[in-house]
């Protein structure tokens, strides 16, 4: 599994004002989607393309344009959903499909409640949001689900990954077509399996606190 941390003072400077707790829902969904921005410019660095021949004012030329079937964008709801508009901003033809997974916060079971994926990702390159990537159980199971769908590679895009996280997603996708770009790794989970230092709970951030 291959895995990048984006290190540059834009994406510190900004993942910092994120983590303060005094940050309002209003400026974190923004620096969220500045910060997807940042990450998605190095996660479609191997975005299929094909070349194309077009016209510039001054004479035919060979351009490049992204190649058929477009990239398939998963933000794994709620949290994710955050990251989207960052994201296709840079990829506007990217079509979109949605996963809704939620954690159970005293079990760490992994529930699945949405599901509008095309039944058929053979030959897609598909990019997963989540935010945070913490046990790993979310990442995990929406990975799985997506190569068994046919996806032909896998990149995560998240803002925070804890070490205990990552060694779950090395150890258990090992060998398989999947990537990691990061804004971050943190330090560890403390005791209720969250992120430290962290951001606190992102979906509780951006939208409020779930029910
Ligand atoms: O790595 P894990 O231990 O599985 O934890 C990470 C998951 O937890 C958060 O979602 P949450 O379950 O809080 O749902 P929400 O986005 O609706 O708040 C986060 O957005 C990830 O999906
Ligand atoms: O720190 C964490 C861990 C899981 N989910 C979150 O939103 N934050
Ligand atoms: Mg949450």
């Amino acid at each position: 599994m291959r895995t990048l941390v984006v290190d540059h003072p834009l994406v510190a400077h900004k993942l910092t004002v994120l983590r303060d707790v005094r940050t309002p829902s209003l400026v974190f969904r923004k620096l969220t989607e500045e910060l997807v921005t940042l990450l998605a410019y190095e996660a479609t660095r191997d975005v299929k393309t094909v070349p194309v021949e077009i016209e510039t004012p001054v004479t035919r030329t060979v351009g490049t344009a992204f190649a058929k079937p477009t990239p398939l964008v998963v933000p794994i709801l709620r949290a994710g959903l955050g990251m989207l508009e960052g994201m296709i901003r840079l990829v506007p033809t990217a079509e979109v499909g949605f996963l809704g997974m939620a954690r159970n916060e005293e079990t760490l079971d992994i529930i699945t409640y949405a599901e509008r994926l095309p039944e058929d990702l053979t030959g897609r390159q598909v990019f997963v949001l989540d935010p945070m990537l913490a046990t790993g159980g979310t990442l995990k199971e929406a990975v799985r689900f997506l190569l068994k769908r046919g996806a032909e590679s896998v990149t995560c895009l998240c803002l925070l990954a804890a070490p205990e996280g990552l060694k779950v997603l090395e150890d258990e996708l090992d060998g398989l077509p999947v990537s990691l770009v990061l804004a971050s790794i943190d330090e560890r989970l403390n005791e209720k399996s969250y992120i430290v230092p962290g951001l606190g709970d992102a979906g509780d951030r951006l939208y409020g606190v779930a029910g």
